[in-house]
Parts: C-alpha cells; structure tokens; sequence
C-alpha cells in the first residue's frame, strides 16, 4: 500500500493505493485540476463547481476525485472527516433539498445571489464564507487491477470474437458460471455454498448469485442482508447479489458494506442510478444494472458506462426453475457489441432458465457469466453440474470463435 497525503490549498486529501496510479495523469495532478476546475471527470460534471467553489459538499468532491483519478479502478473512498463550513445565510440555515438560499427568498433571488457569488471573488452580500483551513480530509483507497485470473477479468489478449457479429477488438473471455442459492436448501446454505466451490482439482463456481426478493419489486420473498452477511462469512466465493427489491437507492450500499462483490440493482426500481453505481463502487463492490425481459437496453446505454456488470433477466424475476427466454438474447449481442468495440466496459450476465440446453445460445451470443440455479442445485452433484455448464459454454464461446478467425 502506497499512502499519500496532498495538501492542496485548503484541503487535504490522503490517498492510499496498493501500487501508484497509472494512466495519463498523477494524483496529485487530478486533484490540483479538479479544484482549478479545468477537469472534466467522466460523468461527474456537477461535482466539479461544488469542489471548485469550495463549498462543503464532501460527498460530491470524492465522487470528482474518484471518477477523474482513476474511473472503475477505485474501489473505496470514503471522507473520513469534513469540517469545512456550509454557506450560511444570515437569520437561517440553508434548506435541505437542493436550494442554497435562506427559507423564504424566492428561486430568482437565489439565483440572483448565485450569479453574483460566481462572477465576485467576494462572498455574496448576507453569506459567510467558508473559513479557509485545511478542513476536508478525504481517504481513497484504490484497489490495483485484479489479475488476469480473478473472477470476471476481462483479459484484453487472444483474439476470440464474443459475438456473431465479429468485431474489431480482440477480448479473450473465460465463462464464467454462477450457482444462484434460490434454488439451493435454505437451511443448509453454507454446504450448498461449499458444494460449488473448488474441489478435487475443479476450479469450482467463479460467483455466487445471491437473490435477494422483497414481495414488493416481484411477488417472492427471499433472504436479505444478515443472511448475506451469514454467507461472506461462510464462503468464500465471492457473492453476486442480486436485489429484486424496491427502493435500491436506500438498500443496496449495505451489501457492498457486507462484503458482496458485485450488487446488482434492478433499472427498473432505481430512482438515481449514477448515485447507486459510484456508492456501491465506493462502499467496495462492483456495480451491476439489471434489466427485466421486456425493458429494453437503449434507454440504459449512458448509465451503464458507470457500471461493471449487466444482468440481463431471460425469465421474468421473481422465481426459479422457469424456461428461458430466448428474446432476450437480442440485448445480450447488443451489449456484447458494445463491450467488444469498447464503448462499454462491463461484464455481460444472464439470469433464469440457464441449463445444459440454453446456455450454448447464451454464450453464442456473448454472455461472460452465467446465472442457474435450478440446473446446479438438481443435479446429484452440484459441483459437477458447474463443470458441466462452463464445458459447454467454453465449447460454445470457441465454436464462435473459430467461425469468426
Ligand atoms: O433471479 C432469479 C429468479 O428471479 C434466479 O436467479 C433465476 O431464476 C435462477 O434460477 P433458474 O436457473 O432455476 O432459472
């Protein structure tokens, strides 16, 4: 771990990294243009005049820094002291939702005060400025590139074409296979876990799915974050959580928190999902966009660049053991294109009705991880059941491969 500490006009920021930070620009250089303001993060356009105004806003200006220093490598960053002081208005304190002026002033008064505070080097009449001292201290800590043989890794070497659609980039791809515990007995999780896991030389299940159902988002009830939290300590396999749940936005950083690798959270039920992305991305895990059979990937394509997985559902969420849609296959190529020609970076799941008859379709058309429950948790042997699915995806996979080459 490398730890560095940068003291930046009146603010301090500790950066701690296992190696230094690649890329076209040191830490200490994004740090020093995202409070010039002359960066543009990806994504983070709003967080920059919050950092450069000074003004507290602890949280935007780590989500500038972690976006601007090194995108979807950062794994955590937490603020672990702010200090600096809000703008006050004199005789009242600043509102809560979204508004920077005292209670009753109108929205053109704000935004009169606004464009003053802007065009003056001095405060606006009525508002105390920030005192400038080293308030802010902000922790990164940045997580090296997982190697090239860790779960989900996409390798850029080799030349297998994902897809039937043949594209330019060359990503070489291993299958990866997911057990999803819906199907396993709840009252024996840890052995079901255990029975997928590595054993006798067979390299075992690369995740394991985790559904977690609230009776809202779809009519099932499942298991929630103790049970989660029971499993990391129970296995370890890293935990693919899955939530079909309403109000993501208030849930599904608790995951990350738990130790989940990847959260997934349905488009469908988030209301904020840039904010889900970077908390979860934050908080430690990966962030996963899922979509039901019917919602179309289109209206997702910005978002998901923020996001390290797409779920894809291939049976309406909710239950398992139902027969695989074969339609939704049409969004997997198109994502598949998307990774392979680079526009997006993420890894392609499918979920539901995933067995030893659909899953050579799926990884045809360009799947990297595969969900199945029922066909792992049948079987007499769970373990075997793995082997058998990635068998037939990488046979799959090359068979497109070789058509492609
Ligand atoms: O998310 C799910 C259902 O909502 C399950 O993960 C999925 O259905 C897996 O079960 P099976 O492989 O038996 O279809």
């Amino acid at each position: 771990m490398i730890e560095q500490l940068f003291d930046i006009g009146k603010i301090s920021i500790e950066w701690t990294s296992r190696e230094p930070l690649t890329g076209s620009r040191s830490t200490e250089t994004a740090h020093r243009e995202i409070l010039a303001g002359g960066v543009e993060p990806r994504g983070t356009k709003a967080a920059i005049p919050t950092a450069r105004r000074g003004v507290a806003s602890a949280r935007a200006h780590r989500d500038a820094v972690v976006d601007a220093v090194s995108g979807p490598i950062v794994r955590r960053a937490r603020v672990e002291h702010s200090g600096i002081r809000r703008r006050r208005a004199s005789g009242g304190t600043t509102p809560g939702h979204g508004g920077v002026g005292p209670r009753g002033t109108s929205r053109r008064d704000r935004a009169e005060r606004h464009r003053r505070a802007r065009s003056s080097p001095l405060p606006p009449s009525g508002v105390r400025q920030a005192t400038p001292r080293p308030s802010l201290r902000l922790r990164c800590v940045s997580v090296a590139p997982e190697p090239a043989q860790n779960p989900g890794k996409l390798q850029t070497s080799g030349k297998l074409q994902t897809s039937g659609q043949a594209q330019a980039s060359s990503v070489d791809r291993r299958p990866m296979i997911a057990p999803s515990i819906l199907s396993a007995d709840f009252a024996r999780l840890a052995e079901e876990a255990a029975s997928v896991g590595p054993a006798d030389g067979r390299p075992g299940a690369d995740w394991l799915h985790v559904d977690v159902m609230d009776n809202h988002f779809v009519p099932n009830l499942t298991l929630g974050l103790p049970v989660v939290q029971a499993l990391r300590a129970a296995t370890d396999i890293p935990l693919d959580c899955h939530l079909m749940i309403e109000d993501p936005d208030r849930w599904a950083v608790g995951y990350a928190e738990a130790g989940a690798h990847n959260v997934t959270v349905h488009a469908e039920a988030a209301a904020d999902l840039l904010g889900i992305a970077r908390d979860l991305r934050a908080a430690g895990s990966r962030a996963g966009l899922s979509i039901k059979p019917n919602t179309p990937l289109e209206p997702y394509l910005d978002v998901l660049r923020h996001y390290d997985t797409l779920l894809v559902m291939s049976v309406e969420p909710g239950f398992g053991g139902q027969s695989f849609i074969p339609e939704t296959l049409a969004k997997v190529r198109q994502a598949r294109h998307l990774v392979d020609t680079g526009h997006l970076r993420l890894l392609v799941e499918i979920d539901g009705g995933v067995n030893a008859q659909t899953i050579e379709a799926a990884a045809e058309a360009g799947v990297d991880c595969f969900v199945a429950g029922s066909a792992v948790y049948s079987a007499v042997d769970a373990g075997e059941a793995v082997e058998h699915l990635r068998s037939r995806a990488v046979a799959a996979a090359s068979a497109v491969h070789r058509t492609a080459g």
